[in-house]
């Protein structure tokens, strides 16, 4: 139940954590899409060919005010059909990208005069062909320079105004980096903490299960052990035959033990036997026998063993050299002189009997044991 909560208290908390990082770096996306999708490579192109212009269109002017010839003459005309079409070229561009409009209005309000003045540009190119009066030269001069700054003026502007656009664009980079290398710190940490957590919880898990299955005393498995073991032998058996035996022990006069010499030294008594039936366990492991025994500390002064693939008369022997081994166990002082002994049942399981029915006939067995005279083996 508290598990159960801890997880819930921690799935709500990673939950709204990545929902709100996932809604903070929407949000901040959103914002920089445009600006960092935007490529401005093409526009700087356009404006830094444009920048040409003003220094041409001087450049013509003058060498038309000192000779006009045709080539003077023709390159003249060309720049004044050249640009507004790059006017226009770059108006479109500016209206069509990511840039706020109010950054480029003054500087397109500037443009549109110059292109309303290059018709009169024309004319007065016109007039000084016909006429080269210094009046006429001069209002050349004088509206040819205005045109050239107006132009320069503008593009600069333009240039000044991508720059710094590209430049809030790499800074937009940086921060939309340092955001993703935070997010993913984030999920790092948080995935981290989590795989912990349930790491720990399994771990507390395992620690629950086996002490719930372990007697805090000898070590042995419990009873609830016991019966979860021998439904797994019994359906074994089931499946593939063979015999199938159990030993119910319970020692002698035990309380004895405790009377004369104390608690704690029948707990040492206990102790000692699990130790003989584990030894014992083991030993006929190694006999070529392919399932474990299974040896569990029932309650009390009482233990058993299930034997599976043997016999009764495997099991009489085994139980027989437990009897023995158990007689011979020596107690510390004061209790050295008192030898402990046990009574043990026995029972081989029939076919499609179940372990509750055996243990049954196994207990009765080891009651007659106790009625016939103690340290003893019966058969059910
Ligand atoms: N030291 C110790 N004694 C225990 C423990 N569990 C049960 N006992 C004792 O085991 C004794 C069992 O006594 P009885 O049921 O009268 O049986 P008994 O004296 O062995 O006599 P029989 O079984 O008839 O031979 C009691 O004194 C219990 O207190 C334990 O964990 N530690």
């Amino acid at each position: 139940m508290k598990v159960d909560g801890f997880r819930i208290g921690l799935v709500t908390v990673i939950v709204v954590l990545f929902g709100l990082c996932g809604l903070a770096a929407g949000m901040y996306m959103t914002q920089a899409r445009h600006l960092v999708g935007a490529d401005y490579t093409a526009m700087v192109t356009d404006v830094v060919r444009a920048q040409e212009d003003p220094v041409k269109l001087r450049l013509g002017l003058d060498s038309l005010l000192d000779s006009p010839d045709s080539i003077h003459i023709q390159q003249v005309s060309h720049l004044m059909w050249l640009i507004p079409q790059r006017m226009e070229s770059l108006r479109h561009s500016l209206e069509n990208s990511d840039l706020p409009s109010q950054g480029y209005a003054p500087l397109l309000e500037e443009l549109d005069y110059v292109k309303q003045q290059l018709p009169t540009l024309g004319e007065r190119v016109e007039r000084v062909m016909d006429e080269r009066t210094p009046a006429n030269l001069d209002s050349l001069r004088v509206l040819g320079l205005e045109v050239e700054e107006g132009l320069a003026w503008s593009y600069s502007e333009l240039n000044e105004l991508l720059h710094q656009a590209s430049a809030e664009q790499r800074r937009m980079m940086g921060w939309l980096s340092t955001a993703v290398l935070l997010l993913l710190s984030m999920l790092v940490v948080v995935v981290g903490g989590l795989a912990l957590s349930l790491l720990q919880i399994h771990r507390q898990r395992e620690r629950l299960r086996e002490l719930s299955e372990t007697d805090a005393l000898t070590g042995l498995s419990n009873r609830r052990k016991m019966q979860e073991m021998a439904q797994h032998d019994f359906a074994r058996a089931a499946r593939q035959g063979g015999a199938l035996s159990l030993l119910v022990l319970d020692l002698d006069l035990f309380k004895e033990v405790n009377d004369r010499f104390g608690h704690p030294a029948g707990d040492k008594v206990l102790k000692a036997v699990a130790d003989v039936l584990v030894k014992r366990v083991r030993e006929s492991d190694v006999v070529a026998r392919m399932e474990s025994d299974v040896v569990a500390r029932m309650g009390g002064e009482e233990f058993a063993v299930l034997l599976p693939d043997t016999d009764r008369d495997a099991a009489t022997r085994f139980a027989e050299r437990i009897r023995g081994d158990i007689e011979r166990i020596a107690l510390p002082e004061p209790a050295d002189a008192h030898a402990i002994t046990v009574s043990i049942g026995i029972a081989t399981a029939a076919p499609g009997e179940g372990f509750d029915a055996l243990y049954t006939r196994a207990d009765r067995a080891l009651y007659r044991a106790k009625a016939r005279g103690r340290n003893r083996l019966e058969h059910a």
